[in-house]
């Protein structure tokens, strides 16, 4: 696939996989794991893919290449999904060299036994690879999201490549229902979320290259209406909400504190906001905390559970706050049939959060429904709406 008139697509596409990186369920769509050649002068070839694609890779490459040989390898980012094939291609063209950064050839040494010292190239900030008529400018761009991720940027096609960011879950063979936001957005808030202030770090960087196509190593490569990516980008990793609309999430054995968290959201709607849903339990928690961060409200809903809350309300918490979660309005709600003490235990594994208003009304439930409950919930539903 062309991506300009002198680079090529020659990433592959996983319809195997259950779990992208052990953890987020993909089993539907897939993933993509991209990879582009440029045709300069000299030859380059911008990452590799999973250890179970890297024939396919290879075979890929040949087909562009029509002859010619790579000069080199360019190594953006180390995570296995795209450094398998390093070895492979250094065996299959030992003339080309890699190029990557300081910490990603110590990498290279931990997974293949090599530094390939005397065939690196070591770049930085501010390095520049000369193809000829293009050159790369290296953008250093740590934490996003591992330590030794460099992007790359081509003044000639002005192309950015890079690495995981603007990266989204799908294989590129099929077109995404939701179009590119909510994907992207699960991925972003899994896998990149936790480090937004290096993620506008390198945004800072990249304000100052026009940049007409973004080629990540996930998803699709991005051509058109730029503007919209880059503020998405910026909105996301400066933790600002991107709409209005409250997440509620709840953890429920016997159904009641469903029954709760559904009064909310039909007391919400009727109040004209926006709700988003989740069972704890039973949805997908990658999920809940996409729109968590999503939206600027949220309502955790979890009953008592031997003192404590239920496991899954407490996983939830975990990784918002593993996240770094911020900048939220919180309202509790709680359950129990003795001695309900969740709303309390919820704030205290909260209190790591930073920037989090909670709202003054709560809701507690003893064992079911009842009038005051319900009044409790339509008081909150109010604040929540004002
Ligand atoms: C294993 C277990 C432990 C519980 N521990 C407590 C507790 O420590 N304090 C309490 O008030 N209720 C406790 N409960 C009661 C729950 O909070 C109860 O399920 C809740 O009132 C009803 O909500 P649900 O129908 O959504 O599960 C416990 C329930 C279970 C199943």
């Amino acid at each position: 696939m062309e991506i300009t008139e002198d680079i090529r697509y020659i990433g592959v596409n996983d319809h195997d996989i259950d779990l992208f990186e052990g953890q987020y369920d993909v089993s539907e769509n897939g993933m993509s794991y991209n990879s582009y050649v440029i045709l300069s002068d000299k030859v380059a070839v911008a990452d590799t893919v999973d250890a179970h694609f890297v024939d396919e890779w290879l075979g890929n490459l040949e087909a562009v290449l029509d002859g010619r040989t790579p000069d080199y390898l360019i190594v953006h980012h180390m995570e296995p999904d795209h450094s398998a094939g390093i070895a492979a291609f250094m065996e299959r063209y030992p003339e080309a060299q890699v190029v990557s950064s300081a910490m990603a050839f110590k990498m290279m040494k931990n997974y293949f036994g090599t530094d390939f010292a005397g065939c690196s190239v070591v770049v930085k900030e501010g390095s520049e690879l000369d193809l000829g008529a293009h050159k790369l400018a290296f953008v250093a761009a740590p934490n996003v999201h591992w330590p030794e991720v460099m992007f790359s940027y081509d003044a000639h096609d002005k192309v950015l490549f890079s690495a995981d960011g603007f990266g989204k879950f799908g294989a590129n063979d099929i077109e995404d229902p939701e179009g590119w936001s909510c994907e992207a957005r699960r991925y972003y808030f899994g896998i990149v979320g936790k480090f937004g202030k290096n993620v506008q770090a390198v945004l800072k960087k990249a304000a100052g290259l026009d940049i007409q196509v973004i080629c990540p190593l996930h998803g699709p490569v991005l051509k058109e209406n730029l503007g919209y990516y880059l503020e998405t980008y910026n909105t996301w990793s400066s933790y600002q909400p991107e709409d209005r609309g409250v997440t509620i999430a709840y953890a429920s054995v016997y159904g009641h504190m469903k029954q709760t968290a559904e009064e909310l959201a039909a007391a919400l709607e009727e109040r004209g906001q926006k709700v988003s849903l989740f069972d704890l339990a039973r949805d997908d928690m990658a999920e809940a905390v996409e729109d968590a961060f999503r939206y600027d409200r949220l309502v955790l809903c979890s009953i008592t559970y031997a003192t404590g809350i239920f496991p899954f309300m407490s996983t939830f918490i975990h990784t918002l706050a593993e996240h770094n979660y911020q900048n939220r309005t919180i309202a509790l709600v709680e359950g129990g049939s003795w001695m309900p003490m969740a709303a309390k235990v919820m704030k205290k594994q909260l209190a790591e959060l930073s920037d989090i208003t909670f709202t003054q009304a709560g809701v507690t439930v003893l064992g079911a429904l009842d009038d005051d409950s319900r009044a409790q919930i339509a008081t909150l539903a109010d604040e929540l709406s004002a």
